[in-house]
C-alpha cells in the first residue's frame, strides 16, 4: 500500500473522484481540488484587473470631458446674449450650457454652463428664439437628457472599488494568517486525507487492550448491516486518551487501515481561528465532505483545544470556541451512523472536556493508551527495528528493562537515533553501545560534553554529590540499583547523575520506597555539606523532584501523620506532568507546606547519618569517581559490598541484563577513544527531551551564581546545614 497523504481544502474537494472505482489507486487523485482552487483564484484576480482598468478609463474620460467645461454665472450667461455673443445654447435638467462665437484664438470649444433659473425661462426662451448672433445667424437651441452613462459607471465604481480592494485586502491578510482566502467562513483548515493509511494493528506495539476496543469499531465499519439488522446502535466515536507519544495517532489510523477506509485527520487547534464562526463553519464542511466519503474515519487530534469545558475554570467562555464544540455536538448528533463514520479524537486531557462531548451518542467510548509496560516497550522497540541493521549482540530485552517510563515515540526515537549514531560511526550495523547512547540522550538528556573545563574542585563536589546518591541508595532496602554514576558534564546542563533502573516493572510504589527514593535525593547535597561544609546549587532539581514526591505523599497517597487519608489535592492533568490542584483552605495550605517540609528535612537527617557512618565508603568511590569520572552500577557495588564486607550477591537474570546493558559504557569508551583519532565527527541534530520520571536520574545541573551559596551563609541546626536567612523562630520550638 502507497502512503499517500494529501492535504485538501474540503470546499473544492470533488468527492465524485473517490467514489470512481477505476480511480481508486489514482495518486495524484485529490489534487483536482486544488487545480480547481487555482482557476478560480486567477479569475478572481482577472476580475479584479477589468474592474480597475474600466474605473481608471472612466475617470480618465470624465476628467477630459469636463476639461473644456467651465462654469460662469447667470449674469455672464446674460451678458453675452447681450453681446450677442452666444451661438448654441443647450437645456439640460439642472443647467444650461452654451458655446461663444467661435473665438479664433481658442483652439478649441469651450462649453460654459450655469444654473437654470426656471421663472426666468420664458422671456430668455421668447429672446434666444428671436435674436441672432453677432456674425448673423440664429441661435441653436436644445434641449437634452444628458448621457450620464459615464458618471453613472464612474459612481457605481466609485462605491465598488473601495469595497473590493477591502476584501482583497482583508484575505490577503487572513490568507497570511492561514485562514481562508475567498471568504472568511469558508474553511482552509489543513485536512488530511488519505485513502489508505497503510497502517495495522501490527504496527501499533503494545497497547492490546486499546487495540481490542478498536477492533470492535473496525467490524462496525466493515459489517454495519450485521449491527443494524438486530437493532444495535452504533458507536458514533471513541476517545483516545493518553500521555503524549504513546501511539494516539497511530492506533487511529491502523483503524482506518483495518478497516480499509478513508482517514481524515486535523488538529482540533486548527477548528480554533480568530474569527467567531469561522470554526463552526469548518466542522460543518468537515462533516459534509466525510458523509460524501462514507464509510470513513474521522480524526480530531488535540480535541481539548475545541472540547474544552465552557465551565470557567478551565478558562472557557470563548466565543469561538464554544460556537465551534457546539456545531461539533450538533453534527455528531445530526449525522446518520448507519452511513459508517466514527469519529475518533485524541487528547491528554481528558479531564477538561466538556462533559456534552462525553454523552452517550457522542464520544461515549474511552479507549487509554496508556504508557508501555516493558513488555509493550519490547514489542514497540522490535517494530522499531525491524527495517534497522541491527548488530547480532543486540539486546533489545535490556533496553526495555532499562527504558522503564519511556512512551513509544521515545523509543522510536532510540532507535532512530542509534541507527544514526551507527553511521556516524561508519558501521553497517546498530550495536548495543549505539542503543545505549541513543538511549542515554534520550532518557537523560543531552549528550557527553567533554570538552567543557571544570576545575578539579568542581569536579570533585560533583563526584562526592553523585556517590552520596549512589551511596545513600544502596544502604537502603527499598531502593531502585545504581546503573551508572559519571561526572561527565553533559550538553543540557548536567554536571553529572547517577542513573538507577528497577529490576523490574513496578506499578506501585510503597511509602517506604518513596521515602527510599526522598531520602537519596537529599544524599547529594547532604555529601556536599558533610565534605565541603558548602552547599552547592547543583542539587536544584534533586530538591524539586524530592519535594514533588513528599507533597504527593501528604496531599494525596494518605502518608503524612497529620492529615491521615484526607485527599488535600487532586491530579489535574494525570496524562502530562501529574500536576495536582490543592483542594483545601489555606490554612491546611500552610500545615501541608509544614509537613512536607518535614519528611524533606528528616530525609535530610537520615541520609547525612547514613553518610557520616560510612564516610569511608563515600570518600573510596568518590576518590574513584574522580579519576574515572565513570564508573558503572556494578564497579559501584563491588567496591561498595568489598568495603561493606556483604557476600557477593548472584544477580538475578533481570540484574544480569540490565549490568550486561549498561556496561557497554566501557565498550563504547574505549572504542570512542579508539575512533577519536580516526573518524571526523559529523555534526549530529539532537533532539530536544526530557528526562522521565521511572527511571530515577539523580541529575545535577550546573550551578548557577544566585544559588551558589557560600559557607558563612550556612549555619547548623539541629543537625543540618540550613541556609541563614531560611532559619525562623518557629524552627526552634520542637
Ligand atoms: N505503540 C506504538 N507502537 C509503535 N510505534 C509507536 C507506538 N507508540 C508510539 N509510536 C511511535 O511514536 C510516534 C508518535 O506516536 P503518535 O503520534 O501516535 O503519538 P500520540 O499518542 O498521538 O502523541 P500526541 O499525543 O503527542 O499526539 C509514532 O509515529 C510511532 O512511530
Ligand atoms: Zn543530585
Amino acid at each position: 500500500m502507497s502512503d499517500n497523504k494529501y492535504e485538501f481544502n474540503p470546499n473544492e474537494f470533488n468527492p465524485n473522484e473517490f467514489n470512481d472505482p477505476n480511480n481508486r489507486n489514482n495518486n495524484n487523485r485529490p489534487n483536482g481540488g486544488n487545480n480547481n482552487k487555482k482557476k478560480g483564484q486567477t479569475i478572481m484576480s482577472f476580475v479584479f484587473m477589468a474592474l480597475i482598468a474600466l474605473f481608471i478609463v472612466s475617470l480618465v474620460t470624465s476628467r477630459f470631458s469636463s476639461y473644456n467645461k467651465k462654469e460662469t454665472d447667470y449674469s455672464d450667461f446674460l451678458a453675452e446674449l447681450d453681446k450677442h455673443n452666444i451661438a448654441t445654447v443647450e437645456f439640460s435638467s439642472a443647467q444650461i450650457n452654451y458655446t461663444l462665437v467661435k473665438d479664433d484664438s481658442a483652439n478649441y470649444e469651450i462649453t460654459y454652463y450655469t444654473g437654470r433659473i426656471v421663472s426666468d425661462e420664458t422671456a430668455l426662451m421668447e429672446r434666444l428664439k428671436t435674436e441672432k448672433t453677432s456674425d448673423d445667424k440664429p441661435i441653436e437651441i436644445r434641449a437634452t437628457v444628458p448621457d450620464n452613462t459615464s458618471t453613472w459607471i464612474v459612481n457605481i465604481l466609485s462605491m465598488v472599488i473601495p469595497f473590493i480592494l477591502f476584501w482583497f485586502l482583508i484575505s490577503l491578510l487572513m490568507k497570511k494568517m492561514g485562514g481562508g482566502s475567498m471568504g472568511v467562513g469558508k474553511s482552509n483548515a489543513k485536512v488530511y486525507v488519505e485513502k489508505s493509511t497503510g497502517v495495522t494493528f501490527k504496527d501499533v506495539a503494545g497497547q492490546d487492550e486499546a487495540k481490542e476496543t478498536l477492533q470492535e469499531m473496525v467490524d462496525f465499519l466493515n459489517n454495519p448491516g450485521r449491527y443494524r439488522q438486530i437493532g444495535a446502535k452504533l458507536p458514533k466515536g471513541a476517545l483516545l486518551v493518553g500521555p503524549p507519544g504513546t501511539g494516539k495517532t497511530l492506533l487511529a489510523k491502523a483503524v482506518a487501515g483495518e478497516a480499509g477506509v478513508p482517514f481524515f485527520s486535523l488538529a482540533g487547534s486548527d477548528f480554533v481561528e480568530m474569527f467567531v464562526g469561522v470554526g463552526a463553519s469548518r466542522v460543518r464542511d468537515l462533516f459534509k465532505e466525510a458523509q460524501k466519503m462514507a464509510p470513513c474515519i474521522i480524526f480530531i487530534d488535540e480535541i481539548d483545544a475545541i472540547g474544552k469545558s465552557r465551565d470557567s475554570r478551565y478558562g472557557g467562555g470563548n466565543d469561538e470556541r464554544e460556537q465551534t464544540l457546539n456545531q461539533l455536538l450538533a453534527e455528531m448528533d445530526g449525522f446518520d451512523t448507519s452511513k459508517g463514520i466514527l469519529i475518533l479524537a485524541a487528547t491528554n486531557r481528558p479531564e477538561v472536556l466538556d462533559k456534552a462531548l462525553l454523552r452517550p451518542g457522542r464520544f461515549d467510548r474511552r479507549v487509554i493508551v496508556d504508557k508501555p509496560d516493558q513488555k509493550g516497550r519490547l514489542e514497540t522497540l522490535k517494530v522499531h527495528a525491524k527495517d534497522v541493521h541491527m548488530d547480532e549482540s543486540v539486546d533489545l530485552d535490556a533496553l526495555a528493562l532499562a527504558s522503564a517510563g519511556l512512551v513509544g515515540s521515545d523509543l522510536a526515537n532510540i532507535i532512530n537515533e542509534a541507527a544514526i549514531n551507527a553511521v556516524k560511526h561508519r558501521r553497517k550495523f546498530v550495536n548495543q553501545s549505539d542503543l545505549f547512547e541513543a538511549f542515554e540522550l534520550v532518557a537523560v538528556g543531552g549528550k557527553e560534553k567533554k570538552d567543557r573545563v571544570m576545575s578539579d574542585k568542581e569536579r570533585k563536589i560533583v563526584a562526592y554529590h553523585e556517590v552520596g546518591h549512589a551511596l545513600v541508595s544502596a544502604l537502603q532496602k527499598n531502593s531502585e540499583p545504581v546503573q551508572k554514576i559519571t561526572i561527565v558534564p553533559r550538553t543540557m546542563g548536567a554536571l553529572g547523575y547517577t542513573l538507577q533502573t528497577p529490576e523490574e516493572e513496578k506499578f506501585l510504589q510503597t511509602k517506604e520506597e518513596l521515602i527510599a527514593k526522598i531520602n537519596t535525593y537529599m544524599a547529594g547535597r547532604a555529601a556536599e555539606m558533610l565534605v565541603f561544609e558548602s552547599a552547592t546549587s547543583g542539587a536544584a532539581n534533586d530538591i524539586e523532584s524530592a519535594t514533588k514526591i513528599a507533597r504527593a505523599m501528604v496531599t494525596m497517597y494518605g502518608m503524612s501523620d497529620t492529615f491521615g487519608m484526607m485527599a488535600l489535592a487532586t491530579v489535574e492533568n494525570q496524562y502530562l506532568d501529574g500536576k495536582a490542584g490543592l483542594i483545601c483552605g489555606e490554612d491546611t495550605a500552610a500545615l501541608i507546606d509544614k509537613e512536607v517540609l518535614s519528611i524533606i528535612n528528616k530525609a535530610y537527617d537520615d541520609a547525612m547519618q547514613m553518610l557520616i557512618e560510612n564516610r569511608e565508603i563515600l570518600d573510596k568511590i568518590s576518590e574513584y569517581l574522580f579519576q574515572k569520572e565513570t564508573i558503572t552500577g556494578k564497579e559501584f557495588m563491588k567496591m561498595f559490598r568489598e568495603m561493606k564486607g556483604l557476600p557477593d550477591e548472584e544477580p538475578d537474570e533481570n540484574a544480569k541484563k540490565l549490568e550486561s546493558f549498561f556496561a557497554e559504557e566501557h565498550a563504547k569508551q574505549d572504542e570512542a577513544a579508539k575512533e577519536a583519532e580516526t573518524a571526523p565527527e559529523p555534526e549530529m541534530f539532537e533532539p530536544e527531551v526530557q528526562p522521565e520520571e521511572n527511571t530515577s536520574v539523580f541529575q545535577d545541573v550546573a550551578p548557577t551564581k544566585s544559588g551558589n551559596y557560600n559557607e558563612s551563609e550556612m549555619v547548623w541546626h539541629n543537625g543540618r546545614f540550613v541556609k541563614k536567612d531560611d532559619l525562623r523562630d518557629d524552627m526552634f520550638e520542637e
